[in-house]
């Protein structure tokens, strides 16, 4: 006898099932991107945390009446079902707060300015060295929670608020922990190269060789992350400090992403199609060039508009890049500085309003190629029979007004590998 956590799911009466099913393999490019493979008035059983089967009510109810009594039945009357959401780039474990760097923008410092003078990144590494363990976990449990109640089922996580080995090691750590703990899949990324910490701003080569040498053989050795990644930008990385770190985690095994082209265009993209990166993040000052070799060599742009708008710079120039055929993904990028947000909902319609993506490029943005972006769309990122039940009711009665109005949390009940979480 199952338990009643255990019990089958059965979804009925969806005003849209939003599935982004499809045959073809691999990150969305141009009209694909709008390909939604929406079932009007659909239906969905989740079964032992896979979804076992969908389709119209009507052909649901003929198939799976006789099995009604033992599923837990929800009407959708009115209301829409997308996967669970999926957030690709974030700096979600950290301690603290940076309020006060807030207000120095407000009147008149830039990000770097506040950044170069010790504040920023630096600020956050101070806290990470400061604060137990226990803290930290404790301050990223809330924002997960938080995650899960805006529809978001998975998560991408980066280091790079320790920058020295013991303080990486321990952020990572927290994931590990997290992802054993709390219902969000958490994919962690090592990003000791976030910044050369103030201990070597004589020496940043020192640091990039620690990063090299000490810090990606320990993180391989306790398995600890899927990705690296590496700040590249003016006044932090050069090009060929990203290029030699990228393509040292690569050589054990971690696969490469970048932050590319965020402030001044610095080559990032660039140094994304050349390491094989699997995404670049950001983007916001890419060249015309930087855009094809990511369109040649494949990399999913992974763009950041709430960032763009906290910072007051223009948004990347996403029609540009859909345009040209690159995947496009998009992502809170939930850090204490330059994005404190957790509302990936939010980013969507900023993705819309900022960005002039289609609601429907959006939603694939946030679901479908943010999976590809953390290679895990085998199992999730669309709803298709034998992946992860990970799905999100929203009140609203079609996927355009999810992205229509703004400032309202529409979500209605989430359900994670098929338990619900939220609701
Ligand atoms: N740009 C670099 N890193 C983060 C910000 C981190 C911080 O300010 O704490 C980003 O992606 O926006
Ligand atoms: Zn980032």
């Amino acid at each position: 006898m199952k338990d009643k956590q255990q019990k089958p799911i059965w979804i009925q009466n969806i005003s849209q099932l939003v599935t982004l099913a499809s045959d073809k393999k691999g990150p969305r490019v141009r009209e694909a991107m709008r390909e939604l493979a929406i079932i009007e008035g659909g239906s969905v059983w989740l079964e032992d945390g896979v979804i076992q089967d969908l389709g119209t009510t009507r052909e649901m109810i003929l198939k799976y009446l006789p099995r009604a009594e033992e599923a837990e039945i929800v009407d959708a009357t009115g209301k829409i079902v997308t996967p669970g959401l999926i957030d690709p780039h974030t700096h979600v474990v950290f301690g603290g707060s940076r309020e006060h760097e807030f207000e120095m923008r407000l009147e008149g410092a830039s990000y770097m300015d506040i950044m170069n003078a010790g504040g920023g990144i630096h600020a956050t590494t101070r806290k990470m060295r400061s604060l137990t363990e226990e803290h930290i976990f404790n301050q990223t449990t809330r924002r997960l929670d938080l995650f899960l109640q805006h529809g978001v089922t998975t998560l991408e996580s980066k280091s790079g608020y320790g920058l020295d080995l013991e303080n990486e090691l321990k952020q990572l750590r927290v994931m590990q922990r997290l992802q054993n703990k709390h219902p969000m899949d958490i994919v962690p990324t090592f990003m000791g190269a976030h910044a050369v910490p103030e201990e070597y701003r004589e020496n940043p080569e020192h640091f990039v060789n620690l990063v090299i040498d000490e810090m990606i053989p320990a993180v391989v050795e306790e398995k600890l992350a899927k990705f690296i990644d590496v700040f590249c930008e003016v006044d932090v990385f050069t090009p060929e400090q990203a290029e030699r770190i990228l393509l040292a985690g690569k050589a054990q095994g971690l696969i490469p992403k970048i932050h590319a082209d965020e402030i001044e265009e610095n080559q990032g993209a660039h140094v994304a199609a050349r390491v094989g990166a699997i995404s670049a993040e950001h983007l916001l000052k890419v060249s015309d060039e930087g855009i094809e070799e990511l369109a040649k060599s494949g990399v999913i742009a992974c763009l950041l508009p709430a960032t763009a708008l906290y910072l007051g710079e223009k948004p990347a120039r996403a029609r540009d890049i859909i345009d040209a055929g690159v995947p496009v993904a998009i992502s809170t990028d939930c850090n204490p500085g330059s994005s404190p947000t957790i509302s990936l909902p939010l980013v969507m319609n900023l993705a819309c309003i900022t960005m002039k993506m289609t609601p429907a490029e959006s939603l694939c943005a946030a679901t479908y190629n943010a999976a590809c972006a953390l290679q895990i769309e085998d199992r999730v990122g669309s709803i298709e029979i034998g992946k992860q039940a990970d799905l999100v009711l929203w009140d609203v009665h079609n996927h355009q007004k999810l992205h229509y109005i703004f400032g309202v949390n529409h979500v209605k009940k989430v359900w994670k590998k098929g338990v619900k979480v939220v609701g």
